[in-house]
């Protein structure tokens, strides 16, 4: 048996812990137990959360939890951080969960940390567009991504935040202004574009949407969101109606959770699920697996549009390569010419807010 004074030891170990300089203390006794396991545990990467006890940020901080990949998971919000630190940290597995609330905070969130995924800003109600969300995002960005040039000039950033056209230009003119731009390194979340397409074409292939994949290119909003269903894996074919149809949901699949949930806010739980998938994708490039692909709004040549999204390749830099956008066919090239209109006035508005 242990001896109290081995007990009070450990104890004394555990506070010290308990109290990190800068981060919540109200879940002091699950970060000490995590910390004290994490000493001896495999190493892995640093994630942080910013907007992290938001309706993404809740199921997302619990499935970088259980990710494999994350040592260390630092929560940020500017409401509810304690309570969704406290609640993720009693889960057992091996990542360190740390707390964090409000503006002061935010340095010390984000200090030493891998991968910043950003779900932070305000959803959509029925009738808005996500453009309509700019007034009130864009300062957040703006915000949240000078604490990253501050305090993790080097870290991957996963922009979730709407609207992702004009946010990702925010983050990256930020970053130019602080002089720690690395366009590799920023990249727009459009994962939940290409999880969608791969549900709705599998439905109408009839198969397991596991073993189909939709590339899904342009931006983030209404017509800017393209899929490519001539390039659909396994290779297929649909009718002027099947593609009219599948096109139409995919790009309105947003507004399709907005009117269900009639106010209460927009895609959450199927947004978590798509943006753990990308940060896990951006977890093994850093890690240095080979042939890890994933779609997403990037700085692009591969149209004369400053940012496009399409295929990249995931590594130990970010994105170290991004694909071509591949043959198109006339349905897809007339699509690709309505993306380019609307991106363009987007990534426009973006920019101009910074430059200003
Ligand atoms: N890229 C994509 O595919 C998708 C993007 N979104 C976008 O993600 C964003 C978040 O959506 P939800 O989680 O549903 O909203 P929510 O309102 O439930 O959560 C947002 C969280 O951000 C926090 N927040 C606000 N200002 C902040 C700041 N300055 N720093 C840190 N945190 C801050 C709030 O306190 C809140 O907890 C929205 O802009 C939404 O449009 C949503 C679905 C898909
Ligand atoms: O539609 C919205 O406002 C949220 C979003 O970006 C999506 O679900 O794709």
């Amino acid at each position: 048996m242990e001896s109290s004074v081995e007990a009070n030891g450990r104890i004394a170990r555990i506070s010290a812990h308990l109290f990190p300089p800068n981060s919540q203390v109200e879940d002091g006794s699950a970060l000490s137990r995590g910390d004290c396991r994490a000493k001896g545990g495999a190493p892995g990467f640093k994630v942080a959360i910013v907007g992290a006890a938001g309706g993404i940020g809740q199921p997302l901080a619990m499935l970088m939890k259980m990710n494999p990949l994350v040592s260390v998971l630092h929560l940020y919000d500017v409401v509810n951080a304690p309570g969704v630190t406290a609640d993720i940290s009693h889960m057992d597995t091996g990542a360190v969960v740390r707390g964090f609330l409000g503006q002061p905070q935010l340095e010390s969130a984000l200090t030493g940390i891998d991968l910043v995924i950003i779900p932070a800003g305000v959803p959509r109600k029925p009738g808005m567009t996500r453009d309509d969300l700019f007034k009130i995002n864009a300062g957040i960005v703006r915000t949240i991504c000078e604490g990253i040039a501050k305090a993790c000039p080097k870290a991957i950033v996963n922009l979730i935040s709407n609207p992702v056209n004009s946010t990702v230009p925010i983050a990256a003119e930020v970053f130019k202004k602080a002089g720690t731009y690395d366009p590799k390194r920023l990249l727009g979340v459009t994962m939940l574009d290409v999880v969608r397409a791969n549900t709705f074409v599998a439905e109408v292939l009839g198969l397991d949407p596991r073993e189909v994949d939709v590339p899904v290119v342009g931006g983030h909003a209404g017509v800017t969101i393209l899929p490519l269903l001539s390039q659909v894996k396994p290779p297929c074919s649909f009718t002027k109606e099947e593609t009219e149809y599948l096109t139409n949901r995919i790009q309105n699949g947003g507004t399709e959770v907005v009117e269900a949930k009639a106010g209460a806010g927009s895609a959450t739980l199927s947004m978590a699920y798509a943006a753990v998938k990308f940060a896990d994708a951006c977890l093994r490039g850093l890690r240095g697996d080979a042939g890890v692909v994933e779609c997403a709004f990037v700085a692009s040549e591969v149209t004369e549009l400053p940012f496009f999204a399409t295929k990249v390749r995931l590594g130990r830099g970010g994105a170290e390569e991004i694909y071509q956008l591949g043959p198109l066919n006339e349905y897809e090239r007339v699509g690709l010419e309505k993306a380019k209109t609307e991106l363009a006035a987007s990534i426009q508005k973006g920019v101009s807010f910074i430059k200003k």
